[in-house]
């Protein structure tokens, strides 16, 4: 298969759809790779690093969407790329369709093969290729977050592990999933005082009998959420309904009630956010504030660690991108289910039903389109 890697191009995203190692693999196996001049400098590597993998070197953006059958990057297209695309393009990638209308018509419009990062799911519900961004973002969002706590940043003005004699800041996390789990372990180490709301009663237990003294676990519901907001320092919001669109579990009444300085960090942004007062933000100006609350939005937390976030990606992606440039994406969504989940959007039809129901478009079965896509083959 013929297979490109783009340059990001979403504001300082500096991560790069594959390491030079994982493109190997894929020429190893006998397909064909084109990568974007530059496309990885952001994470230290370099058009020789491709070309010694046995990668061919296309100058542009243009060159590499024009020549590829099978496109492997890391976010979601933005609008200078959506007329790039081709019909019948396979697109390998992170997309969140439920927290943008916008680039959900274009996917339609462009009759492209849309296969998700963030919804290709295994039958014991795990979800392997948003995993290891949200142990990223996770322990990310505790770092940003107590660094926002400092009263240059308009925050609380409170050392995250207290000193002798002085308690340790206070840490809500609301969602004890793998984003959940990992600021919390961060939290705890740093000394804080840690809450991890869950409506998973079994994934509170696990939680209570694997993490430190000092993190606690706490049915989220309303009530407690609004009881909550009221004491804790920094709330980290890591809820994920895959696919879909993020409950809005603080609301715009609740921020006059939260103490001046209070920094909430939304890490499910990129499903639409599970505050209200969410509104996406970049790198480079991450964080607003309202009623004295900060708020850190930002979509792409792991494109500020490329390194990290590069190998950490390709790690989980490359046996996937493997089975689908060896047998082709219908093949390979048949024989793996967990694949075949990722599929949002196929040539013009809507087969993931959390996304049809963000913005009330029909929905087709993707076994149907399975079906319809074998037959003609
Ligand atoms: N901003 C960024 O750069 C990044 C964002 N993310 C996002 O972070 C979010 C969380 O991802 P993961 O931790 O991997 O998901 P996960 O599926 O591992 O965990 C989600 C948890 O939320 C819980 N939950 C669902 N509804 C809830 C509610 N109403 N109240 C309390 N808990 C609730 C679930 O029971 C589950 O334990 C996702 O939206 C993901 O896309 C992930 C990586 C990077
Ligand atoms: C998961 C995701 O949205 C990211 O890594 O940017
Ligand atoms: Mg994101």
């Amino acid at each position: 298969m013929i297979i490109g890697i783009p340059k990001e191009i979403k504001p300082a995203e500096n991560r790069v759809g594959m390491t030079p190692s994982g493109v190997l693999e894929l020429t190893k196996a006998g397909h064909t790779v084109y990568v974007q001049s530059g496309a990885g400098v952001g994470t230290d590597f370099f058009d020789e690093d491709y070309i010694g993998a046995g990668a061919q070197i296309l100058p542009t953006i243009e060159d590499v969407y024009a020549t590829a059958e099978m496109i492997i990057k890391v976010k979601e297209p933005i609008e200078p790329e959506y007329k790039l695309i081709k019909e019948n393009q396979l697109l390998f990638t992170y997309f969140h369709f439920a927290s943008c209308e916008a680039l959900t018509n274009a996917m339609i419009e462009q009759k492209a093969i849309c296969l998700s990062y963030e919804t290709v799911e295994t039958p014991d519900r795990r979800l392997p290729l948003l995993i290891p961004m949200s142990e990223v973002a996770g322990r990310m969002a505790t770092q940003e977050g107590a660094k926002y706590l400092e009263r240059t940043y308009r925050g609380r003005g409170i050392l995250m592990g207290g000193v002798p004699g002085v308690p340790p800041a206070r840490v809500l996390v609301i969602g004890g999933g793998v984003v959940g789990t990992q600021a919390a372990k961060i939290a705890a180490g740093m000394g804080a005082d840690v809450t991890i709301m869950d409506l998973n009663l079994e994934r509170l237990r696990y939680l209570d009998d694997t993490m430190p003294a000092n993190v606690h676990t706490q049915v989220g519901n309303e009530m407690r959420i609004r009881e909550a907001i009221q004491e804790n320092d920094l709330i980290i919001g890591a809820v994920l309904i895959p696919g879909a669109k993020a409950p809005k579990l603080i609301t715009r009444d609740m921020l006059p009630t939260m103490r001046q300085g209070t920094v909430l960090v939304d890490v499910a942004i990129d499903q639409g956010g599970c505050f209200e007062t969410s509104k996406p933000t970049t790198h480079d100006d991450p964080t607003y504030i309202i009623d004295d609350v900060i708020h850190y939005t930002v979509a792409n937390m792991p494109g500020a660690v490329p390194f990290t976030s590069t190998l950490a990606l390709t790690n989980a992606t490359l046996p996937y991108a493997m089975q689908l440039a060896n047998k082709g994406w219908v093949k390979a969504c048949n024989e793996n289910s967990a694949l075949k989940l990722g599929l949002n959007i196929v040539k013009g039809e809507v087969v993931y039903r959390g996304v049809s129901e963000a913005f009330d478009l029909p929905y087709v079965p993707v076994e149907a389109v399975l079906q319809k896509e074998a037959v003609e083959i």
